[in-house]
């Protein structure tokens, strides 16, 4: 095994031959951060290069909390130009992930609300720890903010029309077992098998030739990201836009303060 050493808030090791382990290390709870996004990024950016790695897991060190999604303290009470900043690399980390040619596997094994399960879902197959009191879902418009058409996508291609409806205007954020069920996540497993089981499913994975795999996963994914490609510019303007008008700044704020209410 070859250890590879990253930046803050991020580790990642190679177990299986040619498959790296990213582990999201950024307590408490792995919340998307500019600095955690751009360590994300540089590191698929590595991988990607390197000639010797087919494949990455993806997991978190946190306990409970696969990521709590992006980091509301980036969109709240930010400059119009940091929030910009911020959801370009909320972009990058998207269309790095969607477009990887490695094999791409979430080990979720923790709760994985918001950003958190879009970077799951930006992976090919996702394995979540079946603890019942851990959720994901795209929960966005519980904090009276608007997921994206990216976001949106992402999910329809994931579970279908119908179902991204109801999950995205309710912002439902589902059991393992309920996530399981409408194909937000493809496998649980005991908690303590997430990783083990996630090898497992990468040696399947990787018995496909790369170059078929590669080609077939670009046909299927390649009109959903030109369409990001196509308004990059547009999208982090109206990003900002929004984010910035003092009604969704008030939601956020509330919203912040419930989860240090429910903490105390
Ligand atoms: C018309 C519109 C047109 C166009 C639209 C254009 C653009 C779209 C605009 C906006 C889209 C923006 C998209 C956002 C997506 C997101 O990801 S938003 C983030 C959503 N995340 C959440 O809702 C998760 C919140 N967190 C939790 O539910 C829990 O923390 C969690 C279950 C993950 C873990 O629970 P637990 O272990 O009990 O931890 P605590 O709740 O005690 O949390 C510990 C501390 O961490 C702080 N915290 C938690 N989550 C976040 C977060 N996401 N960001 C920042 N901080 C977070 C929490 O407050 C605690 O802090 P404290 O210790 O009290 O200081």
């Amino acid at each position: 095994a070859t250890k590879m050493a990253l930046r803050a808030g991020l580790r990642s090791k190679r177990g299986l031959t040619g498959v790296a382990v990213m582990r999201m290390q950024s307590p408490p709870v792995n919340s998307l951060n500019l600095e955690l996004l751009t360590d994300i990024c540089i590191a698929l950016e590595k991988l990607e290069m390197d000639k010797s790695c087919r494949g990455l897991i993806i997991t978190s060190n946190q306990p409970k909390v696969f990521s709590a999604g992006l980091d509301i303290l980036e969109m709240y009470g930010k400059s119009p130009e940091h929030c910009g900043e911020f959801w370009k690399a909320v972009q990058e980390m998207w269309l790095k992930f969607y477009g990887s040619n490695l094999v791409t596997i979430a080990a979720i094994n923790g709760s994985s609300p918001a950003g958190g399960c879009l970077m799951a879902m930006t992976c090919d197959y996702r394995i979540m720890a079946d603890n019942p009191r851990y959720s994901i879902g795209l929960n966005e418009t519980q904090l009276g903010i608007v997921a994206p058409f990216w976001f949106k996508d992402t999910l329809m291609n994931t579970v279908g029309h119908r179902t991204t409806e109801m999950a995205l205007e309710l912002g439902l954020l589902y059991s393992p077992a309920e996530a399981l069920k409408i194909g937000m996540v493809d496998q649980l497993v005991p908690e303590d098998q997430v990783l083990t089981t996630a090898t497992e499913a990468m040696t399947k994975w990787l018995a496909i030739p790369d170059h078929a795999r590669q080609i077939t996963k670009s046909m299927i994914r390649k009109p959903t990201i030109d369409k990001l490609m196509s308004n990059r510019e547009d999208d982090v303007k109206n990003f900002v836009k929004f984010i910035s008008k003092d009604s969704i700044q008030k939601s956020l704020g509330v919203y912040l303060e419930m989860l240090k209410k429910r903490k105390a």
